[in-house]
């Protein structure tokens, strides 16, 4: 029995194989029938007896079968590794997006005049092309034709259909020709009706939009990874209502699986899994939410019995939008079709198609996970609209379907049925036509035995269709599994490289930028940098030249304050005698004033020196940064008075200018007191000098006589001398106080040092402004110039990055492309 792997119970259906379907002689002549560019197969009529099956030519399937595993396995392993390759690229890359932010490709604006009657032409010349095609065009199939069953309306209908078509493929090329040459990386942002240029977004939102778009990628790659790596196919099962699907899975299955009725009784869509894969045992599983359905977790379905199935099944309210369904093949393993250790069927068993289930059932069969689309049809019921729309749409998703002509049985006239459906499916998918002698299945699923322990051998026309629907399984899994990660593994290829190749080239710009603006600014850095150096040195001579001109100034110009302060009593008058403690009070007042004053001229005199050398200083800094605001204000020197009053105590002997130690003194005053009383002013010189010849003319004795009157007025003189001469002797001790006190207090030195400390205080508070200026303008620069340098890191990390990506993705485009996935083994 090993012989009969492919050929179900080891039936004479293999011949088959190189049979091809003839039409009637009649039928081969007119032009209509095939159109332009006939095909030259033949078609085997239900009257002719397909010959017996060899032993060689089981032989035979077996090793193409084994061949054929043996390419698929070979194909998806390459592809296995070059999706995870791929996987891992994209993940660098959105890792280095995170830090490095990838430049998105630009995208042309719009199209201009010109480029725009190009893209039509070129789409135009494209659909000129398949008019011209031997098989009717695409237009052209659209076209109403009358001659055959198709009412006018369903013709009608399509037309529009047709049209609509052909300008939504006309518009959508144009569109896409203008969009950016990334395939799945493309980040066309809809607002409303329009698409975004995404070019205007930020470079933030650009780094989010494509960090999202690769972790989609990254999902759809694990996704398409776990695709080609599960080796079961699934084959989904449609049709018009009641034409016999679910007798025909249970006649492939060979079990009374799934409930029929003559009423329409599927309601769900029931998946026909191998027991095997449910522990063995034997169950359904009601699933409301496919996606989550996971066979470990028994909340994400409800178990039924197989012999419940029926009222489930046929449930229109039922909330279930899925039924697995876990049963054993009892055939041998090599006979089975759910489990046969080549590959692993899983047969969908779906409602009929009407207008409600229509676009659920076309979704479905557009997933990727369907395989095979097997479309079961009613010999006796032809396509309904329905079925026909189903079949259009599919055809252009899938392009092979398989197709079950069920019910055949109940054909009286059975070849002018098998011309008029082939004739139907000739115009609804070209490429099923083509290939109608392993496609096509006349056949009465009713008719197979489903008795357990039958022996009976199933119809031919079955046989034959099982052993076609098993090789177009495995012929299809290399377009349906691995066509798919080929296809997706050449776009993102493609769109990786696009990227690294945009960004490259935009890192190579950046370096070459940034490296010629930090050798542009080399002599500016220099210049600051130099300049802080010298600017510091300058301004630091500038204010001490300043204050020490100014401290010497002021002390000198108070020395000779001081020296001259006599000066400063000239002017007073005089209040007599009787007021000379006023007098005296005045005089000291008048020269602690004169001194202040002084001081206070000084400190105007500093503020403007003080105002010149801040003008200097700022000069220095804006001849080499620029203008920059003056931060010091000098008429805000010397606001709190600081100088100090000399103070001058008043004593009473300030009114006698006598040294009472020195007699000779006492004596010439008095005599001068004397000669002022006589009314003579005579000089003491002469008062004495008279006494003295007096004495030595008249005697000794004589002159003791004399004395005493003598004295008395001397003594009268003396005081009249002292009181006349009270206020000089006041001016002249009191500025000898001053300046004595002055002295003492060492108040020039102290006051000239305060005004030179304001000034050095206000210079140094400008002098630090502009080393703040200065030290900004260089830190201003050095963070410039260092950004400049780490975005020429950047530039070059991001060159290495990308021209590693480029080179990987070019050797893996080619590891693709070389895996084949358009030719498959005829089986
Ligand atoms: N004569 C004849 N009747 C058949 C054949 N296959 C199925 N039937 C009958 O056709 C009716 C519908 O069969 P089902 O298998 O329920 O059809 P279905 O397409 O699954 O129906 P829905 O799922 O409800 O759309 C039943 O009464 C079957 O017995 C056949 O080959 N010949």
């Amino acid at each position: 029995m090993a012989a009969q792997y492919l050929g179900a119970k080891g039936t004479s259906t293999s011949s088959f194989t190189n049979q091809k379907i003839r039409l009637p002689e009649d039928q081969l002549s007119s032009p209509d029938y095939f159109g332009v560019g006939k095909r030259s197969e033949v078609w085997n009529r239900h009257s002719e007896q397909p010959s017996k099956t060899t032993p060689s030519s089981v032989q035979q399937h077996r090793l193409n079968a084994q061949q054929e595993q043996q390419i698929f396995a070979d194909k998806s392993t390459r592809l296995l590794d070059l999706l995870t390759k791929t996987s891992s690229a994209i993940k660098d890359l959105r890792e280095f997006n995170g830090h490095h932010m990838v430049y998105y490709p630009k995208v042309k604006d719009s199209p201009s005049g010109n480029e725009h009657a190009t893209i039509q032409r070129q789409a135009l010349e494209r659909s000129q092309t398949l008019i011209n095609m031997p098989i009717e065009s695409e237009l052209q199939r659209h076209m109403p034709k009358r001659s055959n069953s198709l009412s006018g309306l369903q013709e009608d209908q399509e037309e529009v259909k047709a049209a609509t078509e052909a300008h939504r493929i006309l518009t959508s090329e144009v569109a896409n020709a203008f969009r950016s040459k990334l395939n799945v990386l493309n980040l066309d942002v809809k607002v409303g009706h329009h698409i975004a240029d995404v070019n205007n977004l930020a470079q933030e939102s650009i780094t989010a939009l494509l960090d999202d778009r690769l972790a989609q990628s990254i999902a759809h790659i694990e996704k398409i990874h776990k695709r080609v790596a599960d080796t079961s196919s699934k084959v989904l099962v449609t049709g018009d209502l009641n034409a016999g699907k679910s007798t025909f899975v249970n006649a492939l299955l060979k079990r009374e699986i799934l409930p029929s009725d003559q009423q329409p009784c599927t309601s769900t869509f029931c998946e026909v899994l191998d027991a095997t894969l449910n522990d063995g045992v034997e169950q359904a599983h009601a699933v409301k939410d496919v996606a989550a359905y996971n066979r470990a977790d028994a909340s994400t379905y409800e178990v039924i019995e197989l012999r419940h199935l029926y009222k489930t099944v046929i449930d229109e309210t039922s909330p279930y939008k899925m039924l697995k369904i876990y049963t054993t093949d009892r055939r041998q393993t090599e006979e089975s079709l759910l489990h046969n250790g080549v590959v692993d069927i899983a047969l969908i068993d779906s409602p009929g198609l009407n207008t409600d289930s229509l676009k659920t059932t076309a979704v479905f069969a557009r997933q990727e996970e369907i395989d095979v689309v097997v479309f079961v049809v009613s010999a006796e019921n032809h396509f309904t609209l329905s079925g026909k729309e189903f079949l259009w749409n599919a055809a252009n998703e899938k392009a092979h379907i398989f197709i079950v002509v069920n019910r055949f049985d109940s054909i009286r006239d059975k070849d002018r049925c098998k011309r008029l459906i082939l004739e139907q499916i000739r115009q609804l998918s070209p490429a099923t036509y083509a290939d109608a002698d392993d496609l096509v299945h006349f056949v009465s699923a009713g008719s197979v035995d489903l008795e357990e322990g039958s022996h009976k051998l199933d119809p031919e026309e079955f046989a034959r269709l099982e052993e076609r629907l098993r090789a177009f399984v495995l012929e299809n899994r290399v377009k349906s599994k691995l066509s798919p990660a080929k296809n997706y593994l050449l776009n993102i290829l493609s769109d990786l490289h696009v990227i690294s190749e945009s960004n490259h080239d935009e890192a190579s710009k950046d370096l070459k930028r940034v490296e010629s603006q930090l050798q542009a600014d080399q002599p500016a850095y220099e210049r600051l940098m130099s300049a802080r150096d010298r600017i510091f040195d300058q301004i630091e001579k500038l204010a001490e030249d300043s204050v020490r001109s100014l401290q010497t100034f002021a002390h000198t110009r108070l020395d000779a304050t001081v020296d001259q302060i006599e000066g400063a009593i000239s002017n007073l008058e005089y209040p007599g005698l009787f007021l000379i403690w006023q007098y005296a009070q005045d005089v000291v007042d008048s020269m602690a004033h004169t001194l202040q004053k002084e001081v206070k001229a000084l400190e105007s005199h500093a503020k403007e020196t003080t105002s010149t050398t801040v003008d200097e200083i700022h000069q220095l800094g804006t001849s080499e940064i620029g203008e920059y605001p003056r931060t010091v204000d000098v008429d805000s020197m010397f606001l709190k008075s600081r100088d100090r009053r000399i103070f001058v105590e008043i004593e009473a002997t300030d009114f006698f200018d006598i040294d009472f130690n020195d007699k000779f003194s006492i004596l010439s005053m008095s005599l001068g007191a004397v000669t002022m009383v006589g009314g003579r002013v005579m000089g003491v010189q002469n008062v004495v000098s008279s006494i003295w010849n007096v004495s030595n003319v008249v005697g000794v004795n004589t002159v003791r006589r004399w004395m005493v009157p003598a004295m008395s007025v001397a003594g009268v003189g003396l005081v009249v001398y002292v009181v006349s001469d009270m206020r000089h002797a006041v001016e002249r001790k009191l500025s000898r106080k001053f300046k004595a006190a002055v002295k003492d207090s060492n108040h020039n030195e102290g006051q000239s040092y305060r005004i030179a400390r304001a000034s050095r205080k206000t210079l140094r508070i400008e002098g630090w402004e502009l080393q703040n200026q200065i030290q900004k303008a260089v830190d201003n620069k050095e963070k410039m110039r260092g950004e400049m340098v780490q975005k020429a890191q950047l530039s070059e990390e991001a060159m290495k990055y990308f021209s590693g990506v480029l080179n990987q993705t070019h050797e893996m485009r080619s590891k693709v492309e070389s895996v084949n996935t358009e030719e498959v083994a005829k089986l």
